[in-house]
């Protein structure tokens, strides 16, 4: 009987041991490259904050950006070693110069688990994504955007509505911008109205499934960045398949509509591009344009475009309302703008520059994505350092970091859009101003969504005044999710102006 419990005991201390030396493994990785890191501890590696949702991961990386000085630090996610990035030239030389070493994004997506995202442009693998994003970015191109006018016209009508019922009331003012950008996107890339003021179980609903903030999909999101082998242990789908089906079905209907058509009602949207790659015949790397893969780019501009939009359109907001000074000056530049030009074109849009600079500074304070990745394909010697960065390894570079580093952004907490203007702007280093990324991977509908934003902001500021109310939170705080989030939402109150313009 004790020799039965000693061999116990002794299985139980080697199993122990052993779990300990695989989990730790890894551990001095990045001491033996004499790179500074961020401490790991058993089992989760450097990311125990991030894993039990302390920290939102921009945060966490930001924290440790100011820490360390040095050009770049490393981090365990579990037993992984990544690569943090700080120093402005050597991000240029990854997101630019390099780019071909580090043109995948750290994302991986099994095509047999979830082929939808996998084949989509966020998430493909280089040489397909060129290929890909050359066919597909004559759609985004500044051309077709300025047809996107007409489109808008409905969206502002729906917000209108809603903002009329909602007078002096508390509003949500998050969600009333992700059912303004939902209704936006939708229509420029499906030419379908999403009603989602009215219709809360449509595109809004299968948004909140691809994007909420569950537990559940939260846990999805953070495995596909930081533990990739649970993602194919549990074949996690990065999109949940309830909304995809949503997405199809509409989509299906629209490119059957637009096919019986017969090519007699353009669109210029999406669809249109999309039937007319599928005519072609097209194949590159095995890749072609079946229906799935379609759907699979439709998928990818919906999801990546709305909540981005979304979550800089709300925090513009909270700072117009917090800031009246501001929003004073803005309505001023709008309403001058009105006054000049017969219709607000696209054009008479792109001349407010004060309105640009809020924009800018909004996206500065609250950068939707606030960290970017990329994976390093071969292994790569950094120009100017001893390190070699292996194959394989993902870099990261912490965008909340540098928005809120004081050496390149002084009194970064201040809301200040005069960092943008003619004067300030060129002074502004590259590559520490990164809302959309940069180089030949950066948002391919950054334009599109500067445009749904600033018509947002410009049809609120010629009809409400924004306040802030008893529930607005000043300074926000992020909730762990990576596109930023506020905890408690962004409430704020709206009434109308009385000399609406
Ligand atoms: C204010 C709004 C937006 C912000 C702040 C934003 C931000 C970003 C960022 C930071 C990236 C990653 C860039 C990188 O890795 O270097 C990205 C990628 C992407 N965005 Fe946006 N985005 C916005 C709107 C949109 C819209 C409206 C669409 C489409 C309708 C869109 C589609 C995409 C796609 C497809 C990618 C992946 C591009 C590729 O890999 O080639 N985004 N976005």
């Amino acid at each position: 009987m004790v020799l039965i419990r000693i061999t116990y005991l002794l299985f139980a201390l080697i199993l122990t041991i052993l779990t300990y030396v695989y989990f730790t493994r890894n551990y001095n990785y990045w001491k033996k490259r004499r790179v500074p890191f961020i401490k790991p501890t058993f089992f989760f590696g450097s990311i125990l904050e991030i894993a039990f949702g302390r920290s939102h991961p921009g945060l966490f990386i930001a924290k440790h950006y100011w820490k360390f000085t040095g050009s770049y630090f490393g981090f365990f996610a579990f037993t992984k070693p990544y690569l943090v990035i700080t120093d402005p030239e050597l991000i240029k030389t990854v997101l630019i110069e390099d780019f071909n070493n580090f043109s995948n994004r750290y994302f991986h997506c099994d095509e047999k688990i979830d082929p939808v995202m996998s084949n989509g442009l966020f998430a493909i693998k280089n040489p397909t994504w060129r290929w890909l994003r050359t066919k597909l970015s004559p759609f985004l191109s500044l051309n077709k955007i300025k047809h996107m006018m007409a489109n808008i016209e409905e969206c502002d009508r729906n917000l209108h509505n809603y903002l009329e019922d909602n007078l002096g009331k508390n509003v949500e003012t998050k969600e009333m911008s992700a059912r303004y950008t939902t209704d936006a996107i939708v229509k420029y890339c499906f030419g379908i109205s999403a009603n989602s003021f009215i219709n809360e179980d449509g595109f809004r609903l299968a948004g909140k499934k691809m994007l909420g903030q569950s537990f559940g999909r939260s846990l999805i999101v953070f495995c596909y960045y930081y533990a990739t082998w649970i993602v194919k242990l549990f074949k996690f789908q990065f999109i949940e398949s309830s909304a995809v089906d949503f997405v199809r079905d509409a989509f299906e209907n629209a490119y059957c509509q637009r096919e019986a058509n017969n090519g007699k009602v353009k669109n210029n949207d999406l669809i249109d591009i999309l039937i007319d790659l599928k005519k072609q015949n097209l194949e590159f790397n095995g890749f072609t344009f079946s229906r799935e893969n379609l759907l699979a780019q439709a998928v990818t501009f919906f999801s990546s475009g709305f909540e981005a939009a979304a979550s800089t359109l709300a925090f513009a907001l909270h700072e117009l309302g917090v800031n009246q000074d501001i929003q004073e000056k803005l309505r001023n530049e709008i309403k001058t703008a009105v006054v000049t030009h017969d219709e607000l074109t696209f054009n008479a849009i792109h001349q407010m520059k004060y309105l640009q600079m809020c924009v800018s500074e909004t996206m500065r304070k609250y950068p939707a994505v606030s960290f970017i990745h990329r994976e390093c394909i071969d292994t790569y010697k950094v120009p100017g350092h001893e390190l070699t960065i292996e194959k394989g390894t993902p870099i990261i570079v912490g965008v909340y970091g540098l928005h809120y580093n004081k050496k390149y952004f002084p009194d970064p907490e201040k809301f200040d859009p005069k960092r943008f203007n003619a004067n300030n702007i060129h002074k502004i280093i590259n590559c520490t101003y990164l809302p959309f990324g940069d180089g030949p991977r950066s948002c391919v509908g950054q334009t599109l969504g500067l445009l749904i934003v600033k018509t947002a902001i410009i049809h609120i500021l010629r009809n409400y005044i924004i306040e802030k109310n008893s529930f607005t939170t000043e300074p926000i705080i992020l909730t762990p999710f990576p596109i930023i989030q506020s905890k408690g939402g962004v409430p704020l109150t709206f009434r109308r102006l009385e000399s609406a313009f």
